[in-house]
């Protein structure tokens, strides 16, 4: 859906979800309401922002140097992580972290809720491009929920009659205050395979999360609760799941981040990526017919 009236007619809703073409070409979807606003490239399905009422920064984070362009994806967001998650295990020509953050995505239906917060149903688009890269009947939807916290649920359904094996995660980018501010809770004890550098040890966690490094761990069999304790922001961020069973968190650090041109000069300081994920071990099979279901919530709060 990329004509701009129609879009609006069918599922603006007066004050609230409007769509606009960016800088780029992008169509993106405007949120806002009662609780804050949001942002939604219909490339990728990819919340770009999320800035709640209660928040003085946002708790969503996009570089301020992010390209919008046909088929790049968004640093920054949420980029919808599917059908497999980093490198494809058998194909390297094939993108990394699968097709679905890049391809066109489309609304379904867009409601107002009856405590303010506004839901959006989004569904990827079947493409013969995403068809020749993953070629399996399949239905992939997102289901948004803008409110006083954003809650993201990740949908695939079996349409084949094969067993499909999917890897995927909403890779989000969390704003804090300063990389060397903040500490993780929630992975104490848990093993990992730690990629910073290009390798794949498996190490175990000791106390929460501190980043002084590049960081690109894969967390194993982890389905609790995260919190962002954000010193310099004096706030937390909860980030909580179901359906995931791997949690990445990831930071480039300095010279990573220069290479990839879209961070700016101190960008990689002021986001943390913690990811709802099932990668690795924790792939998903999908009996034919059968449904997955990734869920996320976040809510940011003040530090006592
Ligand atoms: O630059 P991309 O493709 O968005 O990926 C960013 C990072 O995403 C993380 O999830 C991966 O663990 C990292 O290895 C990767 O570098």
């Amino acid at each position: 859906m990329t004509d701009l009236s129609a879009a609006n007619a069918r599922f603006g809703l007066s004050g609230r979800i409007r769509f606009k073409e960016i800088p780029g070409g992008l169509v993106v979807m405007e949120v806002s309401n009662i609780h804050g606003n949001a942002a939604i490239a219909m490339q990728g399905g990819h919340v770009m922002s999320w800035h709640p009422k209660s928040q003085v920064e946002p708790v969503v984070w996009l570089s301020r140097f992010a390209k919008f362009a046909p088929g790049k994806s968004i640093r920054g967001g949420v980029p919808v992580c599917w059908p497999w998650f980093g490198p494809h295990p058998a194909d390297p020509a094939l993108p990394a972290h699968g097709f679905a953050r890049t391809v066109p995505w489309e609304v379904t239906a867009t409601r107002e809720l009856e405590n303010g917060a506004s839901e959006i149903a989004l569904a990827l688009t079947e493409t013969g491009q995403a068809r020749a890269m993953w070629p399996h009947r399949v239905g992939v939807s997102l289901r948004v929920t803008v409110g006083a916290t954003l809650e993201i649920a990740l949908i695939t359904q079996n349409r084949d009659d094969h067993d499909l094996v999917i890897g995927e995660a909403l890779h989000t980018y969390f704003q804090i205050g300063d990389i060397g501010d903040i500490r993780i809770r929630g992975l104490e004890g848990c093993e990992y395979l730690d990629k910073a550098g290009g390798g794949s040890a498996r190490r175990r966690q000791d106390g929460p999360v501190v980043l002084s490094a590049e960081t690109d761990r894969i967390y194993l069999n982890t389905e609790a609760e995260c919190v962002i304790e954000d010193a310099r922001l004096q706030r937390r961020i909860r980030v909580a799941k179901s359906g995931s069973r791997s949690t990445v968190v990831w930071n480039p650090w300095t010279a990573k981040a220069d290479k990839m041109g879209d961070f700016g000069p101190d960008g990689w300081r002021r986001m943390v990526c913690v990811e709802s994920a099932n990668a690795a071990e924790n792939l998903v099979t999908l009996v034919p017919g059968a449904e997955h279901r990734l869920w996320v919530r976040y809510a940011a709060e003040a530090l006592p």
